[in-house]
């Protein structure tokens, strides 16, 4: 006999919807993780949407010869922007293994190092930006950050500066917001609501990210250059297995993704400055490491790898901020079987087609795994004790073929601002009662997180 998955009582009718907020999902979903322990399901809409919150549930649904990624709600909704993309793929469709294939050699981890003083140049950028604020001014971390991912992003993958510090937000990241937010939302309206109401605000954002896209195109054909980074590839690249190459529209498609993908890197960044100004003892000793690797510098790519104890404070922000807060999973249909998929041994069973959302704010604070889940401790995730965690809860960057394909930019990106930030500025709370909480769409931050900034006093 298998256990039922918990469930809120909802309302007539309507089922959970008032369950979930839908201006901040993952929050609501982290608070039901909380209520309800490792597995609980909702109902909207007529649809039923299992979530997996524990270490051991996840590490079963990651099994790939058992489940796969399903390309369902928001992420069928972006579609919209970036078509069958690596993203938004469904698992037939053959544009995920050209594009990965293509793509891929773009984004090992020798080809990411060889951006690094492309993202020193960024990051000094930002630096110069927060150390000439006027004395005791408070700054949003989230704002400038989100404008230097994109800047390394671009700069680092399509060659091209848009100087983000400057002036006005670049119209590319409220696009991204307005698409990813719009995403997240159609799912749970009516469809004729949509399509009366906020179709338009989609199709806005939608141009806006597909023009900026196609401009980086349209200037790299008309000012060839000899640099062979992401866009050359996208543009030159033929897939070895089966020879085809991506089409124009393609190219578009997946330049769009890597800033969507990519703006998971400023949450984190933001979250880790949190963590740092609750933890000055883990300030100490990231700043002790830092001063004992590259001292008075200057900061060089091989010091990247040698500082194991920056490495262990942005997994554990990773893990504990959840910056891309989840991801979907399926059991792999069975041709003519349509019985339930048992977990956990047969404690509980789901339809044969259920889709499955793992909730990293439960799987990566489960008190099974972790003592003292919510404290913020570098040290658990570095060395020897690292290797010994659950893979389950080491998926921040996803699972399997459907991975991150940005896992080793996003982690030369944060490594090298994070030492550079701990380095060489001093941050303060902004506002002492500050309460951490976050928001957001396919990627979660900070809300209303604010600091005071200055250059560091040696
Ligand atoms: C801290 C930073 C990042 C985190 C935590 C993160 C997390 C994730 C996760 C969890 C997935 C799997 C999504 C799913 O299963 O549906 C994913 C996929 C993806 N990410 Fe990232 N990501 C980060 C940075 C980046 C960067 C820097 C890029 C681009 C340069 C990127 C591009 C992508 C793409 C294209 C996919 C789809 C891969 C596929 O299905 O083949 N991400 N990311």
């Amino acid at each position: 006999m298998s256990t039922p998955i918990p469930q809120p009582p909802g309302v007539p009718l309507l089922g959970n919807i008032f369950d979930v907020d839908p201006s901040n999902t993952w929050w609501s979903l982290k608070t039901l993780a909380e209520k309800y322990g490792e597995i609980f399901q909702i109902k909207v809409l007529g649809h039923r949407i299992v979530f997996i919150a524990s270490a051991a549930l996840a590490e079963e649904i990651c099994d790939e010869k058992r489940f796969r990624k399903y390309v369902g709600g928001p992420i069928v909704e972006i579609r919209y922007s970036v078509h069958d993309a690596l993203f938004t793929a469904y698992d037939h469709e053959e544009s995920w293994g050209i594009a990965h294939r293509i793509l891929m050699p773009q984004l090992t981890p020798d080809a990411v190092a060889s951006h690094f003083d492309e993202v020193i140049q960024c990051t000094d950028g930002l630096i110069a930006k927060w150390s000439g604020l006027e004395s005791g001014a408070r700054t949003r971390p989230m704002d400038d950050l989100n404008r230097l991912n994109l800047e390394a992003n671009t700069l680092t993958l399509f060659g091209k500066k848009l100087n983000c510090f400057e002036g006005p937000e670049h119209p590319m990241i409220k696009a991204m917001e307005d698409a990813t937010s719009e995403a997240m939302k159609r799912p749970n309206r009516p469809k004729l609501l949509n399509w009366l109401i906020h179709d338009g605000k989609f199709k806005k954002a939608t141009k806006v990210m597909r023009g900026f896209a196609a401009d980086l195109v349209k200037e790299r054909q008309e000012n060839p250059s000899e640099r062979r980074d992401m866009l050359w590839t996208m543009l030159n690249a033929k897939d070895p297995e089966t020879g085809k190459a991506l089409t124009e529209s393609q190219v578009i498609d997946e330049i769009v993704s890597m800033p969507i993908g990519s703006s998971t890197a400023p949450c984190a960044i933001a979250a880790a400055i949190y963590f740092l100004l609750q933890n000055p003892d883990a300030l100490v000793k990231a700043r002790d490491e830092i001063d004992a690797v590259v001292g008075e510098g200057p900061f060089k790519q091989e010091h990247v790898s040698q500082l194991q104890y920056v490495a262990g404070l942005v997994r554990e922000t990773l893990r504990l901020s959840c910056a891309a807060p989840g991801f979907n999973i399926e059991p792999i249909p069975k041709k003519g079987d349509e019985s339930p998929v048992l977990l956990a041994g047969g404690k509980y069973q789901v339809p044969h087609n259920q889709a499955l959302i793992i909730v990293l704010a439960g799987v990566n604070r489960d008190p099974a795994v972790f003592e003292e889940p919510l404290a913020f401790r570098p040290e658990r995730m570095m060395g020897e004790a690292y290797e010994q965690l659950p893979s389950a809860v080491k998926k921040w960057f996803g699972n399997g073929k459907r991975e991150c394909i940005g896992k080793h930019w996003a982690w030369e990106f944060l490594v090298v601002v994070m030492t550079k930030l701990i380095s060489e500025l001093d941050f303060e709370t902004a506002d002492p009662n500050y309460q951490f909480k976050q928001d957001g769409w396919f990627n979660i931050r900070p809300i209303d997180f604010s600091v005071k900034v200055k250059s560091r006093t040696r």
